[in-house]
């Protein structure tokens, strides 16, 4: 291998430029010459491609979002998309590709491996749903940030005796509100994976109430409630008052956390080692604390256990 390009594709993620340094670092030591494809996949076909050196990526570790830019590219989701894909790639003489991204990107790289590109996939996304890895780039940081808004929502809550609704990311996937809620941001949680309905959320709320606990946070993930019809129904049925708070894109910027950090230097490293020794079409992760790999096309599809968290979290929160 001679060229090696990286990306960043999809929603940002603290720790994505933390992932782009590591992976420049590895490729220089190992003699490559390395670019970076700006605005994911949708920059690959239109060939916006960049030198990266290493002062280029000297600073970068403690920046959010991505110096990359990224993008959503529904051109690449198109057959004739990834083929005008493949041809940059040949004409730039990239041999070696690093995807950096969510669920969504790590799909499309199998798509680039299916058409013969070596390519290794990194997992960066705040919503932490891809079941192979216990951790995605993003994550710990988003985590901590939710944390933060939510010790400041409750300071008022006390105050008032307010009942608290904060909606937070995760697209489909509920380890945000879940993570949140197993580290104290949230007496009542409902998830995608454990969805509460609306009379669920009130018993459990009366019963606090009745047992003289006034201020209360339920803390749900996105796109399962209208969050006004919601507010309204709690407030008609049990007469209290309550404020609702969607977090929205606070929760994705920001300085990384160390963990993001060191997560995001082991994967880089760890990506090219992986080009390096022949094992294109993988992408890393992390599991019981070691880093691992995970063949791309075994990714989609696979489902989370995620018995132990949600019975740490009945334990807790009973
Ligand atoms: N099934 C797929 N086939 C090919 N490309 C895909 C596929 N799914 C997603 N992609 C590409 O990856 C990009 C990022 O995916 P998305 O789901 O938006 O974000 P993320 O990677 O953060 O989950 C998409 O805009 C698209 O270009
Ligand atoms: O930035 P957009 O396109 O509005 O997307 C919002 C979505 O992106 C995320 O922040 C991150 O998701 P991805 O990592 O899959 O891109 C989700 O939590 C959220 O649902
Ligand atoms: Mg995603």
């Amino acid at each position: 291998m001679k060229k090696l390009g990286v990306l960043t594709s999809g929603g940002d993620a603290p720790g994505m430029n933390a992932a782009i340094r590591a992976v420049v670092k590895a490729a220089h030591y190992h003699g490559f010459e390395a670019v970076g494809i700006r605005y994911g996949y949708q920059g690959l076909i239109d060939g916006d491609i960049q030198r990266l050196t290493i002062s280029d990526v000297e600073d970068m570790a403690d920046r959010g979002g991505t110096m990359l830019k990224t993008s959503r590219s529904s051109e690449f989701m198109r057959e004739e998309g990834r083929k005008k894909a493949i041809q940059v790639l040949q004409n730039a003489g990239i041999d070696g590709l690093i995807v950096i991204g969510g669920e969504g990107s790590l799909k499309g790289a199998e798509k680039l491996r299916e058409l013969g590109v070596s390519v290794i996939g990194i997992p960066a996304t705040i919503d932490n749903d891809l079941a192979y890895t216990d951790y995605s780039i993003g994550f710990d940081t988003t985590l901590n940030t939710i944390l933060d808004c939510i010790q400041k929502i409750k300071d008022t809550d006390f105050s008032h005796d307010k009942t608290a609704i904060v909606e937070v990311m995760g697209r489909y996937c509920g380890d945000l509100a879940l993570y949140a809620a197993l580290a104290g941001g949230g007496e009542i949680v409902s998830t995608p994976e454990r969805k509460l309905d609306v009379d669920a959320i009130c018993a459990k709320l009366h019963e606090r109430i009745k047992s003289g606990k006034h201020n209360n946070l339920v803390i749900v993930t996105e796109r399962m409630y209208d969050l006004q019809e919601l507010q309204q129904y709690i407030e008609t049925k049990l007469h209290i008052r309550v404020r609702t708070t969607s977090l929205g894109f606070i929760q994705r910027g920001g300085s990384p956390s160390a963990f993001d950090r060191v997560l995001a230097s082991k994967m880089g490293v760890a990506a090219v080692e992986l080009l390096v020794n022949g094992y294109a079409g993988h992408a890393v992760g992390l599991k019981e604390n070691k880093i691992i790999y995970q063949n791309l096309a075994a990714i989609n599809g696979e489902i989370a256990d995620k018995q132990e968290p949600y019975q740490l979290l009945d334990m807790l929160l009973h």
